[in-house]
């Protein structure tokens, strides 16, 4: 409910932050409040043992709210389920319930929990083992579980913890080791479901599906379990992900404080100008550090979410130095948080902030999930997370025991975060996007069929769940490339070695670039050979787990970056040259002087060298690179636009409505401004950061005879991002014009058409002609759209060379 008093908490906060600001710099751009909701209660079902019901009371839960209960029935009844609620609102006990009861009931019973991070997985099995039930026999098993207890687990663990990884490499590459695991296995958790996107969420499907398989040759058939943060369509990203059809339960029992949302945008620098002399915005880490300072002069326990952990650590710093002027004892209330805390410190973190002894903490995404840190004050948000699952996910934090809280979302200097805090409504009232895999990708298809087949001889029957004729035709290419041999009775892995320790489900394909610190021959990391050259070039700054490096050495035949640490105060972009060429139209859409189309390209980029660039926005140096041509085939969509609408002449053809009239020597400039804010707009519509897309734009593309702007998916084979894009065009084209019209700077900055990794060095661009050219596409659409214009074709294949 919202209480006068309440609302007038939440209110004095946000007048609190916005004070001595003069009205016309106010960088409020909306309110909302959101109201209470009351907390609705089930009974504890039947079927769980009493013991277990009173140890979830003695844990303080008296009884189960109405989601858990209902998410936790299906289950028992062997229904696959996924539950996806807000914030806190209990999905651990969801699952607790149905698979503790099944280990209690049957003495053989097995349970499997997956996690997309070892910390969650170490969180939620102390959880169950608080509960301190008898011959549960709970367990972790991942890379840093000591060898003799890998043994154990394999023996006698009942209930495994573990992560994707180590069920690839760790678990079913050596499945005959865990047949009596494997025999009675009831259930499969799948905890932050919504985590597994893109390429690494087409592997993880994949990987569910091999599960399956192998637990159904062991004679058991799994009841799968899947928590998500609310996300749109979870049946069927559930579907998607785990192979099986999934109950959603998505109405949340769980009670919620009103909070009160404001959206806020930095106001611009006088001072200081960046990349092409174009202005800049007060950095959102800098203004979210005087929030926090002032959140804790009032008393609010704050939780700030920045991006970076040194983003976070400059945050908690900032404020701290604005505390030391008004109370020294206020200074030590604040503190910094990230990944790669012991336990014991994130628990200490934890009960000081929910105790009052700290006040405000800066964090990355590393307390995004898995911890219980519910009910604060107020949350600021510096930057928009990604997608509005997480948005909600860190706002959630605020707010759960009937006190009104306040969350601030302070922009970055982004057309995304632009577009964001002038439409309050793509915030607050949109549904939360779906969460986008493609098991269907020939990239993954291939080394996921491979493994399977080397766990266990894939037969024709099995074909369905991989996909069907895409299976197919990819085992086809396996066999003619000698890695599986056909037999009558299937498709057989033929080698000693086994191909999952080959297979990173966290990349896209290809031998790996391995990241090693020279000094100490520590592995860092991995990454894609696709992407090595614009990530690890001789000088790129490389962020491992927020900790900064500096490559010394890329060696690309050896698949071998070398770096030292170093904490650099500048950051580097690589400058490319890229080229795309169509390989294979799927659908093209026709309106008249506009097409819009979705298809196979060939992207052709080569390295020439980097920037090294200051927080602020400012261009240290560019230094020159010798790197090889690289060539990624994905999955684009695509619009052109015909030489007479970008002219003007469309009055005569009378099909589309105004032409742009645009100077021939401005087309690029337009098409390049309104490419970049178009792959910044992306994000919005398909589960995506603008560093998993790409673009390429042009006044005359070889392929398409026209001016042609491209966004590609950045991953071999794609990833579904494209694919969304052309489905949701007419939307996703308005939000980027809305993004560069509503950003009030006079001709391009990063809050609009700059790209922050812009391989051109943001050369040339044109705002206004971007606007132009958005209106030319969308009139064009939306006329052919109401008048019958469309022409759905799907084009025949045609190669063309990478020019
Ligand atoms: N029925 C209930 N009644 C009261 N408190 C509960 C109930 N169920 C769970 N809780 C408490 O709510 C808090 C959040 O639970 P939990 O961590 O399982 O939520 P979650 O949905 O998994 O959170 P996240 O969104 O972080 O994944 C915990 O402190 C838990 O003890």
């Amino acid at each position: 409910m919202n209480g006068g008093s309440e609302l007038e908490r939440a209110g004095r906060l946000l007048r609190r932050v916005t004070a001595g600001i003069p009205e016309h710099r106010n960088p409020v751009t909306h309110v909302a409040e959101l109201p209470a909701r009351r907390a609705r209660y089930a009974d504890w079902p039947d079927w769980a043992p009493a013991g277990l019901v009173d140890a979830f009371r003695a844990g303080g839960t008296e009884r189960p709210w109405t989601h858990q209960a209902e998410a936790a029935g299906h289950a028992w009844e062997g229904r696959h389920v996924v539950l996806a609620t807000g914030t806190a609102s209990g999905k651990s006990l969801a699952y607790q319930l149905p698979a503790l009861s099944a280990l209690l009931t049957d003495d053989k019973a097995t349970a499997l929990y997956l996690s997309p991070t070892k910390a969650l997985g170490a969180d939620q099995l102390r959880a169950v083992s608080a509960l301190d039930l008898p011959g549960v026999r709970a367990a972790t098993y991942d890379g840093d579980t000591p060898r003799d207890e890998r043994d154990w687990v394999r023996k006698h663990g009942r209930w495994v913890f573990t992560n994707p990884d180590m069920l690839h490499s760790g678990i079913l590459a050596a499945h005959g080791r865990w047949a009596r695991f494997f025999r009675r296995l009831s259930y499969v958790v799948v905890d932050e479901c919504h985590s597994y996107r893109g390429v690494f969420g087409s592997h993880v499907a994949l990987l569910l599906r091999r599960l399956r398989r192998v637990a159904r040759h062991y004679g058991a058939d799994p009841v799968f379990v899947l928590a998500s943060a609310t996300t749109a369509e979870p049946a069927e990203f559930a579907g998607r992900l785990a192979g099986v059809d999934c109950v959603p339960v998505v109405e949340d029992g769980s009670p919620r404080g009103a909070r009160t949302v404001a959206l806020w945008e930095p106001p611009l620098l006088d001072e200081f100008t960046g990349e092409n002399g174009a202005p800049v915005r007060r950095s959102a880490g800098a203004e979210t550090a005087r929030i926090l300072a002032e959140l804790v002069i009032e008393g609010a326990r704050t939780l700030a979410f920045v991006r970076s952990r040194r983003g976070a650590e400059l945050t908690a710093l900032g404020a701290k130095r604005i505390l030391a002027d008004v109370d020294r004892q206020l200074e030590k209330a604040v503190a910094a948080y990230r990944a790669g805390f012991l336990p014991e410190e994130r628990r200490a973190l934890e009960q000081a902030l929910m105790a009052g002894e700290l006040l405000g903490v800066a964090t990355t995404n590393a307390l995004e999930l898995g911890v219980d840190i519910s009910g604060l004050d107020a949350v600021v948000l510096a930057g928009y997370p990604g997608t509005l699952a997480s948005f909600w996910q860190q706002a959630g934090r605020a707010g759960r025991s009937g006190d009104e809280a306040l969350v601030v979302f302070v922009a970055r200097d982004d057309p995304l975060d632009t577009y964001l805090v002038h439409n309050p409504a793509a915030v607050l009232e949109r549904p939360v996007e779906a969460t986008v895999l493609d098991p269907g990708n020939p990239y993954v298809l291939g080394p996921q069929l491979a493994c399977a087949a080397a766990e266990l001889p894939l037969t024709s029957g099995e074909l369905e769940t991989f996909g069907g004729p895409a299976a197919r035709e990819v085992l086809d290419d396996l066999v003619a490339d000698g890695v599986l041999r056909r037999r009558p009775s299937g498709w057989y892995w033929t080698s000693r070695d086994r191909p999952q320790h080959q297979v990173s489900i966290r990349g896209s394909g290809g031998e790996q670039i391995a990241v090693v610190e020279a000094e100490t021959s520590r592995l860092l990391g991995t990454v894609d050979p696709g992407s090595a050259c614009g990530t690890v070039h001789p000088g790129a700054l490389y962020l491992h787990q927020g900790s900064s490096y500096v490559v010394d050495e890329l060696d690309l035949a050896n698949g071998l970056a070398l770096v030292h640490a170093e904490d650099p105060e500048w950051s580097t972009s690589a400058r490319e040259v890229v080229d795309i060429a169509v390989l294979e139209t799927a659908c093209t859409r026709r309106y008249g002087g506009v097409t819009v189309n979705l298809g196979d390209v060939a992207v052709t980029s080569q390295v020439v060298g980097y920037l090294r660039r200051l927080p602020s926005g400012e261009v240290l140096d560019q230094v020159p690179l010798d790197l090889p041509e690289q060539v990624l085939r994905t999955r684009a969509v695509w619009y052109t636009v015909s030489e007479e609408l970008l002219r003007g002449g469309s009055e005569r053809n009378g099909r589309a409505p105004g032409g742009a009239g645009l100077d021939p020597a401005l087309v690029p400039g337009a098409l390049h401004a309104a490419e970049h804010a178009a792959i910044g707009l992306l994000p919005l519509f398909a589960t995506c950061d603008r560093w998993d897309i790409g673009g390429v734009s042009t006044a005359v593309h070889a392929d398409t005879g026209e001016a042609t702007v491209f966004v590609h998916d950045g991953h071999p084979g794609g990833a579904g991002f494209a694919d969304r894009g052309f489905a949701a065009v007419v939307p996703w084209l308005a939000a980027t014009r809305e993004a560069i019209v509503s950003c009030e700077c006079p001709a391009g900055c990063p809050s609009c058409v700059q790209s922050p990794k812009c391989g051109n060095g943001n050369e040339p661009l044109d705002k206004a002609g971007a606007v132009a050219v958005l209106d030319i596409v969308l009139g064009a659409v939306k006329h052919g759209a109401s008048h019958g214009h469309v022409v759905d074709q799907a084009a025949e294949g045609r190669a063309a060379s990478t020019g």
